[in-house]
């Protein structure tokens, strides 16, 4: 979606995907990437999101990739928290102890400014991006991440009922953008309770994906 569609969802607060408490299934298979405290999480679009809060209280560290600095200003609030915040070519960085939030376009991130990351949590970011820019995005997501082992929440429903966002992003799609590079496993697939904003049956999927020589190697 282009930037002004999202500036206008979070000036109109119109936000009906940010979920009041942590994603329930971030909190059943986060586990599966196998991380210790103190590693480094990516959360790409990341929002506001509670999952933040709760990334931290597990004892990892965040760091996350937002457009809107409505978005970002309302997550240090509710982390009730005051960030260091600089410029850093075209981002504005935010950094407090264990979090670091860049605030502006994902593309213009890169890996240097990035970091090293240990892995990837995305809810609600690749299935935010039309199918256009889904392919860049997951192409961008794995070259600034080296790769890095991903939980993916993903949807999938009858695009024809509903115009997205979120889109519909079936399994051979996601296999289309990272099957190349990740093994791919299906950790749930279940019925969204009362469907995709309560108009139509959706199917919320969690894939775990892991970096093809790391599997390997394993
Ligand atoms: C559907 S929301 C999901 C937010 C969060 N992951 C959650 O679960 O609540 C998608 C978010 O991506 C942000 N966004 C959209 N395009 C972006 C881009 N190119 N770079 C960075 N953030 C972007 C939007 O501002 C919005 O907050």
């Amino acid at each position: 979606m282009h930037h002004e569609f999202w500036h206008a969802r979070w000036e109109n607060n119109q936000i009906g995907f940010h979920l009041d408490e942590a994603n329930p299934l971030l909190v059943r298979h986060f586990h599966q990437l196998a991380l210790t405290p103190g590693q480094r999480v990516f959360v790409p679009l990341c929002g506001k999101s509670i999952d933040i809060h709760w990334l931290l209280a597990q004892g990892y560290h965040v760091v996350g990739a937002e457009l809107s600095t409505l978005a970002v200003d309302a997550l240090f609030e509710s982390l009730a928290v005051i960030p260091d915040v600089r410029t850093e070519g075209a981002l504005t960085h935010y950094h407090a102890e264990h979090i670091d939030i860049f605030n502006g376009d994902i593309f213009a991130l890169g890996a240097a400014q990035l970091g090293h990351i240990d892995a990837i949590y995305d809810r609600a970011a690749l299935v935010a991006l039309p199918q256009e820019m889904r392919q860049r995005y997951s192409l961008h997501l794995r070259k600034i991440t080296d790769q890095a082992p991903q939980l993916l929440v993903s949807f999938e429903y009858d695009q024809s009922q509903q115009p997205g966002p979120p889109f519909s992003v079936n399994a051979q799609e996601v296999s289309s953008h990272y099957s190349a590079f990740y093994t791919l496993r299906l950790l749930a697939d279940d019925p969204l309770s009362g469907g995709l904003k309560g108009k139509c049956p959706a199917q919320e999927q969690v894939w775990l994906l892991t970096a093809r020589s790391l599997a390997h190697a394993q």
